[in-house]
């Protein structure tokens, strides 16, 4: 293994109450009902635009128009990125041990999620970061993935990726890249054909190598 490519929200940091927040600021400004953090929970992985749609549908119709939404879900989020959010426990110090080079690949937009990082002192590990609107395509299309292996100089063979959901497993499927998952996270459901010797549920000393199959 020569590079270790992260997933964001719910697998480097739990993001969600500040999702949540600025999610029912937008609802609010469009008259709608607010949702539960538990909600949100079930809504984030997609990109901001699916957890905005995800939002409407939960509280009533998908407007025809959702533009103003997407801005205001934005504009709501920008102004509090990390004012509840944390890192999961063990991440900080599984990331100062590792002695390869390091990326992100997130389905969050680039700016808020290099703005995230900045925040939290994440920066500075990461050589990559791709976001969900960075290339192409979103997770689950491999292209994000394969864009940051190439962005680090590596083939897909040559990395591991780190994600919490369902949508990173496909994603890491999909890329034919070695995955590890963690289970702590967002994913609200069974991931079928995931494998037990793929999974951990503590950032706290876990050893990344040993999820890199040849
Ligand atoms: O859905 C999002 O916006 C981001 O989610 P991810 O960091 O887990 O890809
Ligand atoms: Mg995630």
């Amino acid at each position: 293994m020569k590079a270790i490519i992260f997933d964001l929200d719910g697998t480097l940091v739990h993001s969600a109450p500040d999702i949540h927040a600025a999610a029912n600021v937008m609802l609010a400004h469009a008259g709608r009902d607010p949702v539960t953090l538990e909600q949100v929970i079930g809504f984030i992985g997609n990109g901001i635009e699916k957890l905005v749609e995800r939002c409407m549908r939960a509280t009533g119709d998908v407007p025809d128009d959702m533009a103003p939404h997407y801005v205001e879900m934005n504009r709501a989020y920008a102004q509090d990125l990390t004012t509840l959010t944390r890192l999961f426990d063990g991440v900080r110090d599984t990331l100062d041990a590792i002695d390869l080079p390091m990326a992100l690949c997130t389905n969050k937009p680039e700016i808020p999620a290099r703005d995230l990082c900045d925040q939290l002192d994440l920066t500075r590990y990461f050589t990559v970061i791709t976001g969900g609107d960075s290339t192409k395509a979103k997770k689950p299309d491999p292209l994000p993935l394969v864009h940051t292996a190439v962005a680090l100089g590596l083939s897909v063979k040559e990395c591991l990726y780190v994600g919490d959901s369902i949508t990173d497993f496909r994603t890491a499927r999909a890329a034919e890249m070695s995955f590890a998952y963690f289970t702590g996270g967002y994913q609200p459901t069974p991931v079928e054909g995931l494998r037990t010797d793929e999974c951990f549920d503590t950032w706290d000393g876990v050893d990344l190598a040993r999820f890199v199959h040849r």
